[in-house]
């Protein structure tokens, strides 16, 4: 790809600005080269999957987006957001992770009330004031959509409710800080089949306030769900284009295997 990822994205929609964007990301976890050279760039208000065979890199990359790799791997390259290159060890990781927010797995809620995971944060960031909490406690349960069946019952544990209800909390706590990015690492893979269709529906919701990156192993849920993907194999970027052209003509033989059910 002769284009850098910020052109690409510009043929598509030249008005949307782009919110975070990677140059050249490397990762190596000791002598292994888990990602290389990934140059991405993601519009605001957009919805990105990263698809890929399990160990392509697509968690490694999505982590290595708020800095979550710090602890575990060498991350070379650029990560671009707000103006500047988060990836140097001078810029405040825990600020970044309040602005890249992230949603695991396994729903891992705290376990204390549903009303204490959501204002967790807040409070250690020294918001104490009881109207202040309690609103944005009502705001992000709302945008996670769980706010009618929580709100009765706000003191309950979170460790009480189902996958999916769990998993909206997690959701709602990252929302909480107010992030401007949201990314998702296979969130409805522990979620049955309603549950994920309502996840889903509130992540479209959300796009019009968060840009969302979503890493899935389920393509019909990356087609549905999402306006751009990422295919990733073997820690390289193999192909990144709107969603309905990966899936319906996909340019690469590699990704139209991937697609196709082929390998995987
Ligand atoms: N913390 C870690 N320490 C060492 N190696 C790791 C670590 N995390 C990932 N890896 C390795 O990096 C490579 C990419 O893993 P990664 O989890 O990013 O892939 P993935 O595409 O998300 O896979 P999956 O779909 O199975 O979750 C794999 O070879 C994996 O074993």
């Amino acid at each position: 790809m002769l284009q850098t990822a910020e052109q690409y994205l510009y043929q598509f929609d030249k008005e949307t600005p782009i919110a975070i964007s990677t140059d050249k990301l490397n990762v190596f976890y000791d002598d292994q080269h888990a990602m290389i050279d990934a140059s991405l760039a993601f519009k605001q208000n957009t919805i990105t999957a990263l698809i890929g065979p399990s160990g392509s890199g697509k968690s490694t990359y999505l982590r290595s987006l708020n800095r979550m790799n710090d602890d575990v791997a060498t991350v070379t390259g650029q990560i671009n957001f707000q103006d500047i290159n988060i990836n140097q060890p001078a810029v405040d990781v825990y600020e970044v992770r309040r602005q890249i927010g992230m949603v695991f797995q396994r729903p891992n809620p705290f376990a204390k009330s549903i009303y204490d995971n959501i204002t967790f944060a807040l409070k250690r960031r020294g918001i104490t004031d009881k109207q202040t909490l309690d609103e944005i406690v009502e705001t992000s349960l709302k945008q996670a959509a769980i706010w009618d069946q929580v709100k009765d019952q706000l003191n309950k544990s979170a460790l009480a409710l189902s996958g999916g209800q769990a998993q909206r909390i997690c959701i709602a706590r990252a929302l909480a800080v107010k992030p401007e990015i949201l990314l998702l690492d296979e969130p409805a893979s522990a979620l049955d089949p309603i549950s994920t269709a309502q996840l889903e529906e509130t992540l479209k919701g959300l796009k019009k306030q968060y840009t969302i990156i979503i890493v899935t192993h389920n393509m019909q849920q990356a087609a549905r769900l999402s306006d751009y993907t990422v295919f990733f194999d073997q820690g390289r970027v193999v192909e990144y284009n709107q969603t309905r052209k990966v899936f319906t003509r996909p340019k690469m033989d590699r990704t139209n295997d991937y697609v196709s059910g082929n390998f995987g």
